[in-house]
């Protein structure tokens, strides 16, 4: 079976703390995961995150600016180093990066949006490309903005009839507390406003979304027939596993069918 899958990766996988920069064996291991199901005859759309954090990361800026030039800023020295380290993986496999830096305005206007999208159709067509999405953060203006990329990568997944969405991120998917403190992953959701109960107020600490972001884009992902997964980017290795396999450290989301006509 070859599916079309849109994987989404979170800045909190990509980067490690103040002045260590981008987690290198990292994204060593995620090319090769991407190479593997490429080769299995997958198309794989990538969208990832991280400029931020890599700027941040690199340049040892503990605290996120809240001034908006200075964050774009931040994105444009980010964005190049990334592309730079994911190349550097890739090309090991034989593969090259295919950059593309969106806005919300190239998505939500009708005729910008068709045109984007003959151009990603195009990437996923060219053998040996793995085409890379992020939002254009050097310009996307505040009030016109996803703002987070697993919205994105959900508008994403359902323009491009994506069968599967994957967010990758630094947890095993959606947890749930137990009474003496203990985690466990919520294997399956079929209810949104139960899983929201589970939701803590934190993230990664270089991180945009957190995971109410992550169930809002499987919701909107979902309600498009997109099937929709919270793995954890960290064990990416194991990615074939958890969508096709054994491994039920994940959370899968199951689009619900319509009801049947009477
Ligand atoms: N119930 C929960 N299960 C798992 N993670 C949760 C939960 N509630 C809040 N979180 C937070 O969401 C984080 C993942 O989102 P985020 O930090 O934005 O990652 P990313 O950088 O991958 O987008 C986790 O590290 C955790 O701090
Ligand atoms: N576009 C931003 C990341 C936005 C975002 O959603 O970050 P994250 O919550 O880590 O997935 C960047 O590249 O820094």
């Amino acid at each position: 079976m070859s599916e079309r899958i849109v994987i989404k990766i979170g800045t909190g996988v990509l980067t490690r703390d103040a002045g260590i920069g981008i987690d290198e064996p990292i994204v060593a291991r995620l090319a090769d995961t991407l190479a593997t199901l490429a080769a299995s005859g997958h198309e794989i759309i990538l969208v990832s995150s991280g400029a931020v954090g890599t700027a941040l990361s690199e340049l040892a800026i503990d605290t996120r600016p809240t001034d908006v030039a200075e964050l774009q800023s931040l994105a444009a020295i980010g964005q190049a180093r990334l592309m730079q380290i994911y190349n550097k993986h890739l090309g090991t496999h034989g593969l090259t990066a295919g950059q593309m830096l969106l806005t919300y305005s190239d998505l939500e206007s009708d005729g910008r949006r068709e045109r984007v999208m003959r151009t990603l159709e195009a990437l996923v067509a060219r053998p040996n490309v793995i085409p890379i999405i992020n939002e254009n953060d050097t310009v996307a203006v505040e009030e016109l903005r996803y703002g987070d990329n697993d919205t994105l990568s959900a508008v994403i997944a359902t323009l491009g009839h994506a069968d599967k969405l994957v967010l990758l991120t630094s947890v095993d998917g959606l947890l749930a507390t137990g009474p003496n403190g203990e985690s466990s992953t919520i294997e399956e959701i079929s209810d949104f406003t139960a899983a929201l109960s589970h939701v803590k107020d934190e993230k990664g600490r270089l991180s945009v979304g957190g995971m109410a972001s992550k169930l809002d884009a499987a919701r909107r992902a979902v309600e498009n027939g997109v099937e929709t997964w919270i793995a954890n980017g960290k064990r990416c290795q194991n990615l074939h596993d958890m969508l096709y396999g054994n491994d039920k450290r994940r959370t899968r989301i199951t689009p619900t069918p319509p009801p049947p006509k009477s």
